[in-house]
């Protein structure tokens, strides 16, 4: 996957180049390139914002210097791109999302600041690529780079041979549909505290079972959203009682 990020602070995207993410790049699975936008200024105060239209507090980010940004980014490379736009008005970005973005050829990252891109941009590159405006959270960042991070990460942890574990990524949260249950590890009692006996029963059935009840209570106390849009199949008769 080759994954391209404009933005006016390429320094907050050094974390791609780290651990995970490093070694996937290292190993060929992920191609990541960083390009500042202001590389495509004209003036020489590297403006890229201006006021915006009908007044309203901060500034928006001017089209011709993202037009001139993106295609050539996109021109660069030969595979066809998904665009994402992170944005606080955007569409939620899920762990679906993360899946789907999974299976692209080649991500597109364009990083707003102050109070966001002028729309037109959206609006133009949606006539000729899959353009998505995605929203990590309720809660407004001061920038795209942040959900860049967060977005990358999700979504190359699922691409084969970047997570040691693969089952991990199959099994975590959301996987199934529910948050994942408490997770222990040595040693068997800490400050008083004791592992619950059923995990060092043995017991296969038992262990899933218990597993299965914990994210049950878990996802019914903290997302009950999340469980009332599980579909019907998804809860067995046992399920019953959350
Ligand atoms: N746009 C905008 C905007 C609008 C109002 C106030 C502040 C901003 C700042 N901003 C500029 C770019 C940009 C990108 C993504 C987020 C973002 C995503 C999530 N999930 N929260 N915030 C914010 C961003």
């Amino acid at each position: 996957m080759r994954i391209d990020v404009v933005t006016i602070f390429p320094g907050y995207l050094a974390p791609l180049r780290e651990s995970l993410l490093g070694r996937a790049a290292d190993a060929g699975l992920i191609e990541v390139a960083l390009h500042d936008l202001r590389s495509w200024t004209h003036d020489v105060h590297q403006t890229v914002d201006d006021a915006p239209y009908g007044g309203g507090p901060g500034m928006v980010m001017r089209p011709q210097v993202w037009g001139e940004a993106l295609d050539a980014v996109i021109a660069s490379d030969s595979r066809p791109p998904r665009l994402v736009v992170p944005a606080p008005a955007g569409r939620s970005f899920t762990q679906a999302t993360a899946r789907a973005y999974a299976t692209e050829q080649r991500l597109v990252f364009a990083c707003g600041r102050y109070e966001g891109i002028d729309q037109r941009v959206v609006d133009h590159y949606s006539r000729q690529f899959p353009v998505d405006e995605v929203s990590i959270g309720d809660y407004v960042l001061v920038g795209g780079e942040a959900a860049v991070l967060v977005i990358v990460e999700a979504v190359a942890r699922l691409l084969p041979g970047v997570l040691g574990n693969p089952r991990s990524a199959a099994e975590d949260s959301f996987s199934d549909g529910l948050l994942e249950g408490p997770a222990y590890t040595r040693p068997e009692v800490w400050r008083g505290q004791a592992v619950p006996e059923v995990l060092r029963s043995g017991n296969h059935g038992a262990i899933a079972r218990w597993r299965r009840d914990r994210a049950l209570e878990r996802t019914a106390k903290r997302r009950p959203d999340l469980l009332a849009a599980l579909p019907e199949d998804r809860l067995d008769a046992a399920d019953q009682a959350f």
